[in-house]
């Protein structure tokens, strides 16, 4: 299948009084039309500056300071901030951001908002820009009389539709979506993920789905790309990370470990000893040696480079070779 966005070993590090922060340190994946690519891993880990990174929207005092961006065929790596916004952002790449339903501005009607963001980006005639804010907040299962309305006279889903909506009116062919059901309740939560199906459907889109939660990532993605301290250790299709034989990474046997299930009953629930790392001097070799019940002397000594085990499936752990 085709590829619709291509990352060869991006890094995005934050610069801070106290040292550097690598965030996401050479991290490569790519993503075919019309797939959801889920990305997982405890807090801290760098998902959501891989979003901006792929943006090209590093927060201050954050600087991508390696590799490559590919688009729909065209490399966006040098591409000026000028350009991104004129011709990439959003009209190429979007972003749901984390808690985008509580930026809403209260004092504004939700049709100024979303006028003044499709204005900034789009010269068009109030007349078009309003029938598009229409056709977009139907898709999203609103109707178009919500843009008389306050934030506040909302729902939680109903904010969030609208941030949803936001981000697709550009149209652009990769959304990321970041948590965008963490904040909901799980009915609400149901709803919202159906409706991001039906959108790639409809739409022929291709996301990048950003969660802690295995459980929401098992039922929306394709694949499953787990990072782990700003490196990503395990791709694969969704079939491998929840099938039979399971992932092959220990950190994420242990993640999958560590989730709930609905059908079984466990009297403890399995957790991961220690503390994710600090980024700013991460372990040497693996990061995920020091946690990691089956490391060997290797691990602390040498990075694991991501290999392709089985057709679609790549791992970065010296243990695992299929
Ligand atoms: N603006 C910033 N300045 C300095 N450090 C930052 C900044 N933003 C994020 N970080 C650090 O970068 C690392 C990755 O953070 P990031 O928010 O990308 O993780 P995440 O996996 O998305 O976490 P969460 O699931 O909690 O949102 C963390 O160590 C975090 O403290």
């Amino acid at each position: 299948m085709e590829k619709i966005l291509r990352v060869d070993n991006l890094k995005l590090y934050y610069y801070t009084s106290k040292g550097i922060v690598k965030a996401v340190d050479e991290i490569s994946f790519s993503l075919k039309k019309g797939e959801t690519l889920g990305l997982v891993g405890e807090s801290g880990c760098g998902k959501t500056t891989t979003g901006f990174a792929l943006l090209k929207m590093p927060t201050p005092p954050g600087r991508i300071v390696g590799g490559r961006i590919e688009i729909d065929g065209l490399d966006i790596t040098p591409l000026s901030e000028g350009e991104m916004r004129k011709n990439v952002r959003w009209e190429k790449i979007s972003m749901v951001f984390q808690g985008a339903m509580n930026t809403l501005t209260p004092v504004y009607t939700i049709g100024k908002q979303m006028m003044e963001t499709l204005q900034e980006h789009r010269q068009m005639e109030r007349e078009e820009a309003r029938k598009r804010i229409e056709k977009y907040l139907n898709l999203v299962g609103l109707s178009g009389e919500v843009v008389k309305r306050y934030p506040h006279e909302l729902s939680g889903g109903m904010k969030q539709r609208i941030a949803i909506a936001t981000a697709l009116f550009l149209e652009p062919r990769v959304i990321i979506c970041d948590e965008p059901t963490t904040a909901l309740d799980v009915i609400v939560q149901a709803q919202i993920i159906n409706l991001l199906k039906d959108l790639k459907e409809k739409l022929d889109l291709s996301f990048i789905f950003i969660t802690h939660d295995l459980a929401t990532e098992a039922e929306v993605s394709d694949r499953i790309a787990v990072m782990y301290a700003g490196k990503i250790v395990e791709i694969g299709r969704n079939e491998e990370i929840y099938g039979e034989e399971g992932p092959c990474h220990p950190y994420t046997r242990n993640l999958l470990a560590a989730t709930p299930r609905l059908h079984e009953k466990v009297s403890t629930l399995s957790f991961i000893p220690g503390a994710p790392p600090d980024l700013l001097e991460p372990p040497s070799g693996c990061r995920f040696h020091p946690r990691c019940s089956v490391a060997m002397e290797k691990c602390a000594k040498e990075e694991p480079p991501l290999i392709e085990i089985e057709e679609e499936h790549m791992v970065a752990c010296w243990r695992c070779k299929r």
